[in-house]
């Protein structure tokens, strides 16, 4: 008989419940729904603080799949802020979301910011109306058909439109006393009717063992004796055996793999999805609490990391280069500063040979006017946050969800801004200095000269384009327009204020000359001849050469 685990983020307002939902689905499932099973120990284990757990018979999807039980697994996400870390941490393996509305309250803040994150990590939705008992009996039915009214208009044109709505009271009797004295309808409503929908909308999840090296995500490690220590975990990707070598990227240190248990069973091999204790040889538990174990090398420590960054709609600030964001990514917050840059070009993948125009901020309308095609990358770079210089531990191709966290939650503003997977990581400390030159961002200029004389048949004298103290070498070469239409090329400095000399290709074009020559007068009646440059300034290369 084979268990399938599947993963769910139980999101939601503080105070709707979610806690005592994950409570009350663990227990109503082992006694209406596992009892008579022969695996019936597995039910309702608590695996940590956030993390509980319940099995019942799977449904005829996974039963054709070679699945006879499905253990989901509830992560129960706490506060704001560490919402958003347990959702990155197990991103890749959040198979369904159960966002917890209080009825009584509708749509609150953080529900809508649940939403958002939802959108960003999962797939499929289950929304759980809450405390129906603290609404009278005759007025449940209209009660829960207006809040039913109101998501579906919230929630249309999302990926979860039409999403399956249950009602419950998931609040749980204090104490056995009460328990017994309560009739169980009373302290707990419809949980068998949302277990059965549960049960019926979940679906066979793409896991997929042999997709890349390995990475564990740990939420919990303590020391069994005579064993050694045990880490509990999910797989975010990967697999791993017994007596593999694994890594504990924050520890920098290497161990083997005695031991592996799925479902309480030991097993030689897990897979991507499950979750698993692994037991380590030769390490302190002390040391550790939660984080990433993985493949040797896989985990990188990265001092900053460019993304394609996706604007959350609801966020109504600017989005600023230069200014600061709490980004979460792997198991971390920080602050750190970004820098948007885009392409008009058809590229589909970021590369580094490219160049990149720098972009001084975004907001939705200036979005909404580029349209779909239009992509604006940001490079983050994480070594602003003073309280970090050793980087930050994430793997390529992670989530990163950048927020404003100090936004006054009583504002009622969405505080989530914007997010996207990692596409390049600088793994130097000294990436500013080496690697960020390497990235072609540029801004554009442009100045304008005038023509001071001829110098010969295909030379101009030019002024005013630069100071006295200019590097002039930094702009030969580049190309340049007149007002009377000749093309030419900077060719040299002249003399010691500023001046330049430019070399038109073809010779001095007639009008130029006539415009050059004060005797005709042509120079008095249309004023000086213009010299026009447009050039990029790469702002990461400090050797500031300027091209075009
Ligand atoms: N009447 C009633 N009270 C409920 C119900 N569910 C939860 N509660 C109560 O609501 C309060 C909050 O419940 P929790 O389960 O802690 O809510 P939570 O969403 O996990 O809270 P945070 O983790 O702090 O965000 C507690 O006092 C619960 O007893 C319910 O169905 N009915």
């Amino acid at each position: 008989m084979s268990t399938l685990n599947f993963n769910i983020g139980v999101l939601g307002h503080v105070d709707s419940g979610k806690t005592s939902l994950a409570k009350a689905l663990s227990t109503v499932a082992s006694t209406a729904c596992f009892d008579k099973n022969p695996q019936s120990k597995q039910r309702g284990i608590t695996l940590d603080l956030g993390f509980s757990s319940f099995t019942i018979q799977s449904n005829e999807i996974l039963q054709k799949n070679g699945y006879d039980f499905v253990q989901y697994t509830l992560v129960d996400c706490p506060g704001h802020a560490s919402l958003i870390k347990t959702i990155i941490g197990g991103a890749q393996i959040i198979d369904m979301m159960l966002l917890v509305i209080d009825i009584t309250k509708g749509i609150q803040t953080q529900t809508a910011e649940c939403l958002i994150i939802g959108e960003i990590c999962c797939n499929k939705m289950l929304i759980v109306l809450n405390k129906l008992d603290l609404i009278e009996p005759d007025k449940r039915s209209s009660a829960v058909e207006k809040m039913s009214k109101r998501l579906s208009k919230t929630l249309e044109n999302t990926k979860f439109a039409n999403s399956p709505i249950v009602s419950v009271a998931a609040s749980l009797p204090i104490n056995e006393n009460e328990k017994e004295n309560q009739e169980s309808e009373k302290s707990m409503l419809n949980m068998d009717l949302l277990i059965n929908k549960l049960k019926e909308i979940t679906f066979l999840p793409e896991r997929n063992e042999q997709n890349g090296p390995f990475l564990y995500s740990v939420d919990h490690c303590f020391t069994v004796k005579g064993q050694g220590t045990v880490m509990t975990g999910t797989i975010l990707n990967g697999n791993v055996k017994v007596n593999d070598t694994v890594e504990i990227p924050i520890l920098k240190c290497k161990n083997k793999v005695k031991s592996i248990q799925v479902f309480r069973k030991p097993v030689d091999k897990a897979i991507q999805g499950d979750r698993c204790g692994i037991c380590l040889a030769n390490f302190d538990s002390k040391q550790f609490e939660r984080g990433f174990v993985c493949s040797p090398g896989y985990v990188k420590n990265s001092y900053a990391v460019i993304i394609e960054l996706k604007k959350i709609r609801h966020f109504k600030s600017k989005i600023e280069s230069m200014s600061k964001f709490h980004i979460s990514i792997g198991h971390e917050t920080l602050l750190a500063k970004i820098e948007l840059f885009s392409t008009e070009s058809d590229d589909d993948n970021f590369n580094m040979s490219n160049e990149y125009l720098h972009v001084p901020e975004i907001d939705q309308e200036f979005l909404d006017q580029k349209g779909k095609n239009f992509k604006v990358y940001a490079l983050i770079d994480f070594s602003t946050d003073s309280t970090n210089d050793q980087g930050v531990l994430c793997v390529d191709d992670s989530l990163l969800i950048g927020s404003k966290l100090d936004t006054d939650i009583h504002l009622n503003q969405c505080r989530i801004a914007f997010y996207g997977r990692i596409l390049h990581s600088f793994t130097n400390k000294e990436f500013k200095a080496n690697d960020l030159p390497s990235l072609k961002v540029y801004k554009e200029k442009s100045r304008e000269g005038v023509v001071e004389r001829k110098h010969d048949e295909f030379t101009i004298i030019g002024k005013s384009l630069f100071k006295k103290e200019t590097n002039m070498d930094l702009f030969v070469g580049l190309k340049v327009k007149l007002s009377t239409g000749d093309e030419g090329v900077i060719e040299s400095g002249f003399g010691q204020s500023g001046k330049f000399k430019i070399r038109i290709q073809n010779g001095l074009s007639q009008t130029l000359k006539d415009s050059l020559d004060k005797k005709t007068g042509s120079s008095q009646s249309n004023g000086p001849v213009k010299i026009i440059l447009n050039f990029k300034r790469f702002i990461y290369d400090d050797k500031k050469k300027m091209s075009q």
